[in-house]
């Protein structure tokens, strides 16, 4: 990203935001409710025209948005099938896969309508995973996760790392400051690299 511009109407929301994320690397944004994070996130995915700037991703992107993407109506199974075929997988072993690494395996005959929102969260993780990205662009991937979910999600993110993947998390709480590469707070429309912290804790 390189000097990314955006406003709503008259409102400066990105005032020009810079960053390289690498292959392999871990990186955070964090940032107040309303700072800007998803607009970013949008910008980057291709969702939304920045005003100014440039953003480029090279390789396949996985993007997992903070709205879930998801249909009431559809079991879990349904839909995998639906997203392999928009990524043209061969299989869905990956994503059988995934499911089991989140615990989600006894879920997958069910509609999305009767998932508690944490494992609703856990399929829209995989959807953005299934298709091993080399980019991955998450908006509060942990929400509503309980302990030992968020615990495996730091690991999967960790993994997808060391197989050379570039994770963004972006949250408006980074309490795992440690567990990152780099932790960027955007702050009046601008990324600041922020110190991280040894002991976790609030990235300030
Ligand atoms: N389509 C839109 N039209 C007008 N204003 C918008 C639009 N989308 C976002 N905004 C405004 O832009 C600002 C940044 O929104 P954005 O969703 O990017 O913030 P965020 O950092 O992701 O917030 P949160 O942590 O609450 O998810 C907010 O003030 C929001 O109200």
């Amino acid at each position: 990203m390189r000097g990314l511009r955006k406003s709503y109407r008259s409102r400066p929301v990105l005032r020009g935001v810079s960053l390289d994320l690498f292959p392999g690397q871990l990186v955070g944004v964090v940032g107040e409710n309303g700072a800007g994070k998803s607009t970013l996130l949008r910008i980057l995915t291709g969702d939304l025209a920045a005003d100014s700037g440039v953003a480029e991703c090279r390789g396949a992107v996985g993007s997992c948005p903070q709205g879930a993407v998801l249909h009431g109506a559809f079991t879990v199974e349904q839909h995998l099938r639906f997203f392999q075929a928009a990524y043209g997988l061969n299989s869905l072993d990956r994503a059988f896969e995934l499911l089991e690494q989140l615990n989600c395996t006894g879920y997958r005959k069910q509609r999305v309508e009767t998932l508690s929102g944490g494992t609703r969260q856990k399929l829209n993780l995989v959807l953005a995973l299934m298709h091993d990205p080399q980019v991955l662009l998450l908006d509060e991937p942990y929400q509503g996760f309980d302990w030992d979910t968020y615990l495996r999600f730091w690991d999967l993110a960790r993994t997808l790392c060391d197989r050379g993947c570039a994770v963004l998390v972006v949250s408006h709480l980074a309490y795992d400051a440690s567990r990152l590469d780099t932790l960027y707070r955007l702050d009046a429309g601008v990324l600041h690299e922020t110190g991280q912290s040894a002991t976790g804790g609030w990235g300030s």
